[in-house]
């Protein structure tokens, strides 16, 4: 997979280069180019917004520029691509647009800033490839870098040879519906506090009916709207003793 970020922080996307995500780029898993927006505007001032028309606060990030950066960048590989757009205005990002998109052979994700991008840019580029603009979650950041960030790790870590244990991609948190239950490690008894017996009796079956319930009872108490939306099949009977 290829990705390309345009940005007119491409500091704010170091973070990419680093630990698992860094080793996955050079191990050539995954391919990640970030672009300067300004690198297209023509002006001394590298001007990349103007005020809103209709009025109102802040400023709106320019169509020409974007235009004539996402026709570049897109341009730089033949492989059909993806634009992402991050807005406080999406649809939900879940894992399910991670899982999704971990199929796209190209992402090209456009971080506005300021109040956003002109709406022509996504109205323009929608006519020629598949458009997502999407939310992380609901509350309002001042840009789109963090939202890349977020994105990028959710995919990129679902792509094969990414993560040391694949297992662990699949049974993620909402992969089955759930929330993750406790997890513990040595030593067996820290600040007074021990590990449930039931982890270290070495009987897998109950080990596996001691997590889910407790998967449960955690989706029950903090998200109480995953447990209204499973599947009328996806609990069985000992789930619902639970
Ligand atoms: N889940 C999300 C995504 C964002 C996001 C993504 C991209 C941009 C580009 C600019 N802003 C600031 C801004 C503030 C007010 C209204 C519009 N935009 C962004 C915010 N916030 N929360």
């Amino acid at each position: 997979m290829r990705i390309d970020v345009v940005t007119i922080f491409p500091g704010y996307l170091a973070p990419l280069r680093e630990a698992l995500l860094g080793r996955a780029i050079e191990a050539g898993l995954v391919e990640v180019a970030v672009h300067d927006l300004r690198d297209w505007t023509h002006d001394v001032h590298q001007a990349v917004d103007d005020a809103p028309y209709g009025g109102g606060p802040g400023m709106v990030m320019k169509p020409q520029v974007w235009g004539e950066a996402l026709d570049a960048v897109l341009a730089a590989d033949e492989r059909p691509a993806r634009l992402v757009v991050p807005t406080p205005a999406g649809r939900p990002f879940r894992q399910s647009t991670a899982q999704a998109w971990a199929g796209e052979q190209r992402l090209v994700f456009a971080c506005g800033r300021y109040e956003g991008i002109d709406q022509r840019v996504v109205d323009e580029a929608a006519a020629r490839m598949p458009v997502d603009e999407v939310s992380i979650g609901d509350y309002v950041l001042v840009g789109g870098e963090v939202a890349v960030l977020v994105m990028v790790e959710a995919v990129a870590r679902l792509l094969p040879g990414v993560l040391g244990n694949p297992v662990s991609a699949e049974q993620d948190s909402f992969s089955d519906g759930l929330l993750e239950g406790p997890a513990y490690t040595r030593p067996l008894t820290w600040r007074g506090l021990s590990v449930p017996e039931v982890l270290r009796s070495g009987h897998h079956g109950a080990i596996a009916r001691w997590r889910r319930d407790r998967a449960l009872e955690r989706t029950a108490d903090r998200r109480p709207d995953l447990l209204a939306a499973l599947p009328a099949d996806a609990l069985d009977a000992a789930d619902r003793a639970f």
